[in-house]
């Protein structure tokens, strides 16, 4: 079943007359289907924030359309667009985005509480999230009392407990050491597995990346090329570090 699809998506910014207009997606089409684990990577300015920030409704498309579960949220009203962001969407950023207010644990059941679900409903999804996530025993923490690592992990188990249709990572390795970034890709690839969540995420990170089953990448806002996982994770990293280099625009030098 198809979840998320992008037709003839275009972004022009300041093409309202002013200065230099900037097309930052042309024409962007891609289809996901449910349980996917699909990574987005291109050079720097090649439109990735870009199309997160339009399937996240942050931003709407110049033309085009988002299809998620066959419905168009750009064409929801600002009350009907909130439930529709609830229901549908998780988020994971690279800054984490906790309440440093609260606990660990009424950061992820935050979702729940504003959804008034019952308590003893919200006891078992934390339990159920918090155990896949191995942060049990730092429900009680606030969250800077945690290392990042646990503070993305906690980020993750929010963005998850409404069991939302799809998750949307921006690159949520990129404030993370090298365990710490392993620690959370295992743990969202076990997600993908065990809970068939689909997730879309932004990287730069072939490494984080190769957790991916699939790579779409950009460049210059247009779909430049796929690369599906058909073997283990180091195959798939290598083939990934093979394709950036095709790509260019940066990616050459790192590599
Ligand atoms: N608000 C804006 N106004 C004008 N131009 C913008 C705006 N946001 C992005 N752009 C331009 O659109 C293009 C795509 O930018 P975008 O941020 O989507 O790229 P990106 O692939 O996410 O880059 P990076 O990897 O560096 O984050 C770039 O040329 C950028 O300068």
């Amino acid at each position: 079943m198809i979840v998320l699809e992008t037709k003839n998506l275009s972004k022009i910014y300041g093409s309202k007359g002013k200065g230099v207009s900037v097309k930052a997606l042309d024409d962007f089409n891609m289809t996901i289907k449910e349980g996917e684990f699909v990574g987005i990577m291109g050079p720097s300015g090649s439109g990735k924030t870009t199309l997160l920030n339009i399937l996240a409704t942050i931003d709407s498309p110049s033309s085009g359309e988002v299809l998620v579960n066959g419905q168009n949220p750009h064409s929801l009203k600002e009350d009907k667009l909130a439930i529709f962001r609830r229901t549908n969407l998780g988020f994971i950023f690279q800054d984490f985005n906790l309440l440093d207010t609260l606990s660990v644990k009424e950061n992820i059941i935050l979702p729940l509480v504003l959804e008034d679900s019952k308590r003893k409903e919200i006891e078992k999804k934390l339990d159920e999230i918090a155990t896949v996530l191995d942060i049990k025993s730092i429900l009680n923490k606030r969250t800077y009392e945690i290392s990042g690592g646990q503070q993305q992990r906690t980020a993750c188990a929010r963005a998850l407990i409404s069991n939302p249709a799809i998750i949307l990572a921006d690159e949520p390795t990129g404030n993370l050491d090298s365990k710490a970034s392993f620690d959370l890709m295992s743990s969202l690839e076990k997600i993908n597995e065990e809970r068939k969540a689909t997730i879309v995420m932004v990287t730069h990170d072939a490494f984080a990346a190769s957790f991916c089953k699939r790579i779409i990448m950009i460049k210059d806002g247009k779909f430049f090329m796929e690369i599906v996982k058909n073997s283990n994770r180091q195959i798939f990293f290598k083939e990934i570090l093979d394709a950036l280099s095709l790509l260019g625009g940066g990616y050459n030098e790192n590599i």
